[in-house]
């Protein structure tokens, strides 16, 4: 998937093609102004070659009412000064055009790569150092890219315009003038393209290191770090290395910014000495009288001013050739196809959803097997709980369930006899709408209390009480000032909840949620006893009739279950109830000697304790 793999150094035809996807993008995103951007922009490129052609006739007029002639002098002055106005107007107006055009085709380009991370459903990408590059470099560009693509195409239409122009009144004075002084700019042109490209490859080379200078950041700064920053006394730590390798990437980017700006100096001089030439020339032709002192007038203006404006042409096209190759990465990230992808045409959801999984292997990127020939059917309705040891594999069998992976080898699938289809053929967004799951690592979104059950979803007032009162929250929002609507977050100035408290908002947001397949993956890890049951009274009404699978090293927890399956390295190594698992003395029984026996060992140090207790009071 990421666009990265497809990155390799673009020809010119190459970024050509960029730019003709880029430019209409640019007008869709506001037709009206980008119009009003360009016709401002043509006319300040204009301006430039009609003044210069005032300033000759009226040097041509002055000389000939000096030699007795006639000329319209008071004309030539009010053209002047209408130019000049017409230009303070075209300036402004371009100015303003420009700034909301940059700022309508940013919004449209972040929304498009936001919606392309909607269009990635599964979780495999993010695993791909590869991905977080190319949202690096999206990422960063995003705020910038667009307003200076946009500058670039306004001052391409600009400068390019006003070099023709000037260009044209030159031709009066002869053909070769504006070929020889456009001749004169190539080398500096080659060499300004060559050293944006070398800049562009390094930023490509260097993102995973820019990567790296923000993570030492941001652990110093988050508050999620906060706590062992400190215990440790890690900021010492981050700060050199922080330190370090930023001074080490600034030097190489310095070096790069450098040679943009010094290496062309030689260029500029070869350039400016054609000019010269030129200027040379005019002088010593209007000394023949081949030329007029309005066409020396003429020369030098239209010369100078050329020149200037072929040399930021030539800037322009280098700078905006580094744009456009940002550009062809965003495009190409837009286009890449992930492994994990909603098919063309969805089957419809099956009316029964019993889940089976057959013959599913299954490992992560490149890795080793995490799962092996996991067979396993779960009919609509049954309540399992899956166990085992760290690492086993249970909430990997979870992540494919929800589609996050597709299996290696095997296959996923909902409903049931003919009806059965592989989750690979549904849409997986309506997939995960028939489930609620509280994961082991839920997210802790800084918005209200209201917002994080609800997730956007209006529903009915009962569907929240019944959240709210099912995990646990209402004994929190007691404790809250604002209730629902309090906002949770100290970035953001809200409160801060503990461990417990956030649990229970995950497991309201998951009850809040009236979904046919129910996943707790370790739901209580963070509750106290009390809580603990509460939370499974309401899981187990939760349950009733809907696909439960619960996921838990607390085996008192699984005698909810109608099932539970025991996974080992990635196999399911058995698979029956409660007794029957007992009876067969395999590794669920050994399991539940062990807990046993710790809290059987607990039981009688803390009858010891209470004992010593009771003798020294
Ligand atoms: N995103 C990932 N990328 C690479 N390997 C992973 C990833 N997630 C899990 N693993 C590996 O897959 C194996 C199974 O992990 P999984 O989280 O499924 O186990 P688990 O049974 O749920 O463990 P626990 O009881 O500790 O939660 C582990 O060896 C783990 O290191």
């Amino acid at each position: 998937m990421p666009a990265q793999t497809q990155a390799k150094e673009q020809t010119g035809w190459e970024l050509l093609r960029v730019l003709r996807r880029a430019l209409p993008d640019l007008l869709r995103s506001a037709p009206l102004l980008v119009g009003g951007m360009f016709l401002a922009g043509l006319v300040q490129g204009l301006l430039p070659a009609v003044t210069v052609l005032i300033g000759k006739w009226t040097v041509d007029g002055v000389t000939r009412l000096a030699a007795g002639g006639q000329a319209n002098l008071t004309a030539l002055a009010a053209a002047w000064a209408g130019a000049a106005l017409l230009g303070q107007v075209a300036f402004a107006a371009r100015g303003m055009l420009q700034g909301s055009v940059a700022d309508h085709f940013t919004v449209q380009t972040v929304a498009r790569l936001m919606r392309k991370m909607e269009a990635l459903p599964g979780l495999d990408v993010l695993e791909d150092p590869r991905f977080h590059d190319d949202v690096e470099i999206l990422q960063t560009g995003a705020s910038h890219r667009p307003l200076n693509l946009t500058a670039v195409v306004l001052a391409l239409l600009n400068d390019g315009v006003a070099s023709l122009a000037l260009a044209a009144t030159l031709l009066t004075v002869g053909w070769w003038v504006p070929l020889v002084a456009v001749v004169g700019l190539l080398p500096l042109a080659r060499r300004q393209m060559d050293l944006y490209r070398l800049g562009w490859s390094l930023t490509l080379q260097k993102t995973q290191e820019a990567r790296e200078l923000n993570y030492h950041q941001r652990v110093a700064i988050r508050h999620e770090y906060a706590k062992e920053v400190r215990l440790y006394g890690l900021l010492p730590y981050l700060r050199d290395a922080y330190v370090g390798r930023a001074r080490a990437y600034q030097r190489t980017m310095r070096g790069v910014r450098n040679a943009q700006l010094g290496g062309v100096l030689p260029y500029q001089a070869l350039s400016l000495l054609v000019t010269a030439g030129i200027f040379a020339y005019a002088v010593q032709a209007a000394g023949t009288g081949a030329l007029t002192a309005g066409g020396v007038v003429l020369v030098i203006t239209a010369l100078g001013q050329m020149r200037d404006r072929l040399e930021a042409l030539s800037n322009i096209v280098s700078s905006g050739t580094e744009h456009l190759r940002w550009f062809g990465r965003y495009h190409a990230f837009l286009d890449a196809a992930p492994r994990v992808a909603r098919p063309e045409t969805p089957r419809p959801l099956p009316a029964r959803l019993d889940l089976t999984l057959e013959g599913v292997s299954f490992g992560y990127r490149d890795g080793s097997a995490v799962l092996e020939d996991v067979t396993v059917h779960i009919p609509e309705g049954q309540v399992v709980a899956v166990v085992g040891e760290n690492g086993a594999g249970k909430s990997t069998l979870v992540s494919l369930l929800l589609r996050f992976y597709d299996p290696r080898s095997g296959r996923v699938l909902a409903g049931a006899g003919e009806a059965r289809t592989d989750l690979r053929d549904l849409d997986p967004a309506a997939w995960r709408a028939q489930v609620a799951a509280v994961f082991q690592d839920f997210a802790r979104f800084e918005w209200t209390l209201r917002e994080n059950v609800t997730l956007g979803r209006a529903g009915l007032p009962a569907d929240l009480h019944r959240a709210v009162h099912g995990s646990g929250l209402n004994a929190v929002l007691e404790r809250v000032e604002g209730g629902l609507d309090a906002r949770i977050g100290a970035a953001f100035g809200g409160i801060d909840l503990s461990g417990g408290q956030w649990q229970k908002l995950a497991t309201a947001r998951a009850l809040y949620r009236d979904a046919r397949l129910l996943i707790l993956d370790e739901p209580t890890a963070a509750l106290d006893p009390r809580s603990e049951a509460e939370v499974f009274q309401a899981f187990a009404a939760l349950a009733r009739g809907r696909t439960t699978l619960l996921i838990t090293h607390r085996l008192g927890s699984v005698l909810m279950a109608d099932r539970i399956l025991v996974m080992k390295r990635g196999r399911l190594i058995e698979d029956g109830t409660h007794a029957s698992l007992l009876a067969a003395g395999g590794e669920y029984a050994e399991l539940w000697q062990l807990q046993a026996r710790q809290y059987a060992g607990q039981e009688d140090r803390g009858d010891a304790t209470a004992a010593g207790r009771v003798v020294l009071t």
